[in-house]
Parts: structure tokens; C-alpha cells; sequence
């Protein structure tokens, strides 16, 4: 993908339908409740309504993009699991064992898996191979990979989008695999959302104190030798951030270039969604929060997307677990627009 290319996906991102979120919001206040008591799911049927054009649109057909990709950032000891727990991982998703497959089942959601830059030669039937190189560089020493990597990943991402939409897939989730990517994505939260190092860096898959304020110390390294220029997504997204987390910038313009809504997942998801929603401020309108994770700097960085949480859990895994989880939530709301009597229809009066 050229530059011109991103532009050009980019420009198809049109508005939200308005007169579909209207009808939504005269439909609901029509329904045998007092205006505005389901709260959250009433919000999230008028999103629905505006990105699809319907009022209560068939989004059964979901699926769940998990983006696997390794870091070479994690020689400076920033995990407290080894590299190869990406590779393995992915072997994990395809065999149907992880987190996430669990309950994407439970959600009706398929889980799509893409090799787009894991550090293993990985052969599955079900894998998606789309690697760009084989993990990124230690972006300590200099950029995490090129401005040219950093786009064929985002085409991928959005490449594979129209391909599951043109299948009749029409809502998504962005999930993600790659161990160090906590530390790419407290870099992308420091420069793009401008947020203090000791705040933006957290515990990931679990360190203690101690190697906490070692990663501060590595984020800290990296965005001094890389220089990101945050007034160019790209360039950040290139020189402190990940593979997976551009697939992910691309599921998300791509979901958005489709009129289908994106589901973001924790930590790592919701930094792709930042970079996204900075290259593309209108493709903010078709992303939804779904879970808010223990990663200290979630919230915050949701709130400098301008995206809320449907759900606390309390859980700090990714993959794509908040995701499925929500999609239950996003069910709801369909089936409240679908299916609950009006005053009208069932004889209810009003005053
Ligand atoms: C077995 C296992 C399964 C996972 N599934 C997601 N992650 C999560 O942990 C990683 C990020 O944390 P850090 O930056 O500390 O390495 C990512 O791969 C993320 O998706 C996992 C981690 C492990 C160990
Ligand atoms: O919120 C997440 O996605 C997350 C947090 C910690 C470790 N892995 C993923």
C-alpha cells in the first residue's frame, strides 16, 4: 500500500446515515419503556442504525481478527512470558483452546488468525498468512520497522475486512498476539495521546514493580533515539509500534470503508484504535469500546480516543476476549429494536 493508497481508503469513509439514527431514536422512544431507561443499549442501537442504515440490521455474521506478530523490543526483558509464546499462542487460536476461542463460540463469532509478522515459520489449513517480516526490530536501536511495513500491515488489515465483508461478515472485533505489545502500545499512548511515561506503562502479562520501571525506562530509550513526530501517525505507528497493532489500524479503517462496526478490544487494541482515529478521525463514529482492561492505562486511553467501555471484568488478556464478550451487548440492543412492543401495539398509555 502507497500513502496514496491509505488516503484513498481513507476518503471512503463516509458519515454515519443521520436520518437512520433518527428513525432509531423515534423507535425507541416509541418502545414500552420510559425514553431513554436502556440507557447504554439505547446509545449503541442508534450507532448501529447510523453505520448500517437499518434500524435493527442482521449483524449475526461477525468475526474476530486476531492480528499475531512478535516485538523485537522483548530482548530488553519488558514480558514476563518469552517471545515464543506468540508462535505458540497462534497454534493455540487455531486449534480452537484460547480465551478468546471460547467464547467467540459462545458469541457465534469466527476467529479469523493472521500471521503479519510472528517470528516462527507457522503452518495451519486455518492460518492466514500475511507476514510482513518476522517481528519487529528492537526499537530501543533504532525504528520498530519501516513507514513501508507499517502500510503493507494496514493493507492487510483492511484487505482481509473487505474480503470477510464481501463474504457477508458484518460486524468485527479486533483482537490481538504478541508478547511485548504492551510496551509498543504504552509508546504509541506517550506520543500520539501525550500521556506521562509512568502512567502510559503498566504490568502486561504480569511483571512486578521492579521490571515496570524498567519498561518506563525502554519506552523512554525508544522514543528518544526513534524521535516519532506525533503529528504523523504513521511515522509513530512505525517507529515505536507493532505489526499487529497496524493490521489492527487497518480491520479498523477497513471495517469503517465498509459501513460495518468495529469492536476494540483492551490495551493493545484500543492504541491501534488511537492511531486509527488520528490518520482518520471519521472512522471514530463505527468503533465501539468494548471491555475496559486492568492495563493502568486503559482508560485513559479511551478517553483520549473518545470511545466508552460497555463492560468492567477486571480482565488484562486481549486476543479479542473483550470483543466477544461484547458482541452479546451489541445482540441486545438489536433484539430490543427487533422485537419489544410499542405503547401503541400493546395498548400502553403514555400519560
Ligand atoms: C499465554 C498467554 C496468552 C495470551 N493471550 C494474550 N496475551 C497478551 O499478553 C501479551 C502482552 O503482554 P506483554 O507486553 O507483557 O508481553 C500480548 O500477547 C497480549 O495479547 C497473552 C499472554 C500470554 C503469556
Ligand atoms: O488489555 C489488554 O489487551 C492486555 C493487557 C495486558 C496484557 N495483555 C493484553
Amino acid at each position: 500500500m502507497s500513502e496514496f493508497i491509505l488516503s484513498q481508503l481513507i476518503g471512503t469513509i463516509k458519515p454515519l446515515n443521520k436520518e437512520s439514527v433518527e428513525a432509531a431514536d423515534r423507535h425507541l422512544n416509541s418502545l414500552t419503556k420510559p425514553p431513554g431507561s436502556l440507557g447504554r443499549l439505547e446509545a449503541i442501537a442508534r450507532q448501529m442504525a447510523g453505520i448500517t442504515g437499518e434500524l435493527a440490521a442482521d449483524l449475526s455474521k461477525r468475526a474476530i481478527i486476531v492480528m499475531a506478530a512478535d516485538h523485537g523490543v522483548c530482548a530488553e526483558g519488558v514480558s514476563a512470558f518469552p517471545a515464543e509464546v506468540t508462535g505458540q499462542m497462534v497454534l493455540n487460536f487455531l486449534s480452537g483452546g484460547a480465551a478468546v476461542n471460547v467464547l467467540a463460540r459462545l458469541a457465534g463469532a469466527q476467529v479469523s488468525c493472521v500471521d503479519i509478522g510472528v517470528n516462527a515459520q507457522l503452518e495451519h489449513p486455518l492460518l492466514i498468512s500475511r507476514k510482513v517480516r518476522s517481528g519487529t526490530a528492537n526499537m530501543t536501536q533504532g525504528p520498530a520497522m519501516s513507514r513501508e511495513e507499517a502500510l503493507r500491515a494496514i493493507a492487510a488489515g483492511s484487505r482481509l475486512v473487505d474480503e470477510l465483508a464481501s463474504a457477508g461478515y458484518r460486524m468485527f472485533g479486533t483482537g490481538e498476539m504478541g508478547i511485548g505489545n504492551t510496551t509498543a502500545s504504552a509508546a504509541l499512548c506517550a506520543v500520539l495521546a501525550g500521556m506521562e511515561l509512568d502512567a502510559a506503562v503498566g504490568r502486561g502479562t504480569g511483571i512486578d514493580e521492579d521490571k515496570r520501571r524498567h519498561k518506563v525506562d525502554v519506552v523512554r530509550r525508544a522514543i528518544a533515539i526513534n524521535k516519532p513526530d506525533r503529528a504523523d501517525p504513521l511515522d509513530v505507528l512505525a517507529k515505536v509500534g507493532g505489526l499487529e497493532i497496524a493490521g489492527l489500524v487497518g480491520v479498523i479503517l477497513g471495517a469503517a470503508a465498509n459501513r460495518c462496526p468495529v469492536l476494540i478490544d483492551g490495551f493493545i487494541s484500543s492504541a491501534a484504535a488511537l492511531v486509527a482515529a488520528r490518520l482518520a478521525p471519521q472512522a471514530l463514529p463505527y468503533m465501539l469500546g468494548s471491555h475496559l482492561s486492568d492495563e493502568q492505562a486503559h482508560s485513559g486511553l479511551l478517553e483520549s480516543i473518545g470511545i466508552q467501555p460497555m463492560i468492567h471484568l477486571d480482565m488484562r488478556l486481549g486476543e479479542g476476549t473483550g470483543v466477544v464478550l461484547s458482541f452479546h451487548f451489541v445482540d441486545a440492543a438489536i433484539a430490543v429494536m427487533r422485537e419489544m412492543a410499542t405503547f401503541e401495539s400493546a395498548g400502553i398509555s403514555r400519560e
